[in-house]
């Protein structure tokens, strides 16, 4: 991805990122006062725009953070709001800007205590942002603790106090939130769990911070959004032939027979041109029979990975999915194994899912050399623990960092599964995914965005985009179909989703 003015909006920036920026804008000219202020002045307005008068308690930490709310306090007491402020910090260890904003305040510093909880009915969250290094203690520590146990309504400036901005965990005790404001940009932990459910409504909003910064970092973290791959978007064209739309492979296991077919027809619906299934002979006939665009062709027994390799010598067989239904118990493992093996060695554009993932959980690195072409793998947190034991959640890694991980020391696209889903490149660029309502969280769902990956990939789409674009479009059609969703509505929702997509991104395209 190009630094291009489109993808401006997606940029997703690190704590120390937004220091950077911070930075370059004040290099740039901005002033550090103003920023301040005018960090200020838009949490007045999101909290104006949400909440009617009510008498505020707004909590001050030791940094910028306090600062901002210093200048947050003087805005609402302006305007008429009954206003209390307790200040955690020293006036003597602030930033010019925030010892300037706490000169201007003109109603008393009170100390710090949950005492001050009992007439609030809104509290201004300005403890720690982007700052914080450690878990909350001591006074800080004990006002969240009341906080939570009172549920007074917090409006939390940048982040909710005690979360890592960078990646979303919580740092011991928090406040969750029901509003954020954050500046210029969101951060990764505004979009990873537990950061995002603790951020409440998230706004954005802009502090004259000039997009030209950007250009000065070097960003690598992006939120899932059709501005990122819109333009490579495989489009069926007039001119085109159903061989120009690429001819997908899946194989299909001998028992779970459903899997496959959720994500043949996946396959089909995001307009791969042709889709082979590819069955060991003894479930052919389900196959056969339930199938009716998708073609399936016989692996005879014992011969299974042989026949695989001669449906894969057809050079027109561009893409290949493996995992969904394959097959663990027993001697399928071994035969899951070696079709996955099989179809690496194409160096074609290949999908690896669920038991493709976990019949390697005993040598994942017989995995990771066997991938010498493009690759997605597509785990949840079990079969990425299973395949990436040393990069498992125990070991306090978090999600970007340990997908980010697993996808240098695999060489695979890394779709690392979950509510928020985050995209891995080998080359260190990560996507996160925002869009999935919990309703995608049913048996059979990821067959299916095993699917839609592989019929982009067939359609010629580079594994990164086409996970991206297939794990948005994912969760677009979940929202789509909403409550009491099974997996077997997402690909035949697929159709309307797309048109919108479609409408919106290319109003000229027929
Ligand atoms: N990045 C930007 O462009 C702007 C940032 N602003 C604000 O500045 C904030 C960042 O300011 P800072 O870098 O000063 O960071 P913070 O205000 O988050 O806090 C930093 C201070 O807290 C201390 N600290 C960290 N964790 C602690 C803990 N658990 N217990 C006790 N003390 C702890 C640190 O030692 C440091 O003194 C942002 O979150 C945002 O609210 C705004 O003022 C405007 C512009
Ligand atoms: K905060």
């Amino acid at each position: 991805m190009e630094h291009t003015h489109k993808q401006y909006s997606s940029f997703l920036l690190t704590a120390n990122e937004m220091g950077k920026a911070d930075q370059a804008a004040v290099m740039a000219g901005v002033s550090a006062m103003d920023l301040m202020a005018a960090a200020g002045k838009v949490v007045v307005d999101a909290v104006v725009n949400r909440w009617s008068k009510r008498s505020v308690l707004v909590l001050c930490g030791p940094g910028n953070n306090g600062g901002d709310g210093f200048v947050v306090a003087q805005h609402l007491r302006l305007i008429g709001w009954p206003v209390r402020l307790a200040f955690l910090g020293s006036v003597d260890t602030f930033s010019t800007e925030a010892a300037h904003f706490y000169q201007a305040w003109q109603g008393e510093v009170d100390t710090f205590s949950t005492d001050l909880l009992d007439q609030t009915e809104l509290v201004i969250d300005a403890m720690f942002g982007a700052g914080l290094s450690r878990p909350l203690e001591g006074k800080a520590r004990d006002m969240v603790d009341a906080m939570i146990a009172r549920k007074i309504p917090v409006c939390a400036i940048d982040v909710p106090s005690g979360v890592d901005g960078t990646t979303g965990a919580a740092l011991g005790l928090v406040a969750p939130a029901e509003l954020t404001v954050t500046f210029f940009r969101k951060k990764p932990g505004h979009l990873l769990f537990p950061g995002r459910e603790l951020c409440g409504e998230l706004v954005v909003a802009d502090i004259g911070i000039p997009e030209a910064v950007l250009d000065e970092l070097t960003l690598q973290t992006w939120e899932n959004s059709p501005e990122l791959w819109y333009e490579n978007y495989p489009w069926p064209r007039l001119d085109g032939h159903k061989f120009h739309r690429g001819h997908a492979v899946v194989y299909g296991g001998e028992t779970l027979t459903g899997a496959s077919r959720l994500t043949a027809r996946s396959a089909m619906r995001i307009g791969a041109g042709l889709v082979t299934l590819a069955a060991p002979i003894k479930a052919w006939t389900v196959y056969a029979t339930a199938l009716t665009g998708v073609m399936v062709a016989k692996l005879e027994l014992s011969q299974e990975s042989e026949d695989f390799d001669m449906v894969l010598l057809d050079p027109r067989h561009n893409a290949i999915a493996v995992g969904p239904g394959a097959g663990l118990a027993g001697f399928e493992s071994i035969r899951t194994r070696k079709i996955v093996l099989a179809a690496l060695v194409t160096g074609r554009a290949t999908v690896l899912d669920a038991d493709a993932l976990s019949a390697f959980a005993s040598d994942p690195q017989t995995l990771f050399d066997g991938i010498v072409g493009p690759c997605v793998m597509t785990p949840h947190e079990g079969e990425f623990a299973r395949l990436f034991p040393s990069l498992n959640q125990s070991h306090a890694e978090d999600k970007l960092s340990r997908a980010r991980l697993a996808a240098k020391q695999s060489g695979a696209v890394v779709v690392l599964k979950g509510a928020d889903t985050v995209i891995a490149s080998p080359n260190g660029r990560v996507i996160i995914n925002s869009n999935a309502p919990a309703e995608l969280a049913t048996g059979g769902s990821g067959d299916v965005l095993a699917g839609f990956i592989v019929g982009l990939l067939a359609q010629g789409l580079e594994p990164f985009y086409a996970a991206a674009a297939a794990v948005w479009l994912h969760g677009e059609v979940g929202n789509e179909v909403g409550v009491g969703l099974i997996a077997e509505d997402l690909p035949d929702h697929l159709p309307k989703v797309l048109s919108v997509f479609k409408r919106q991104y290319f109003p000229t395209k027929k």
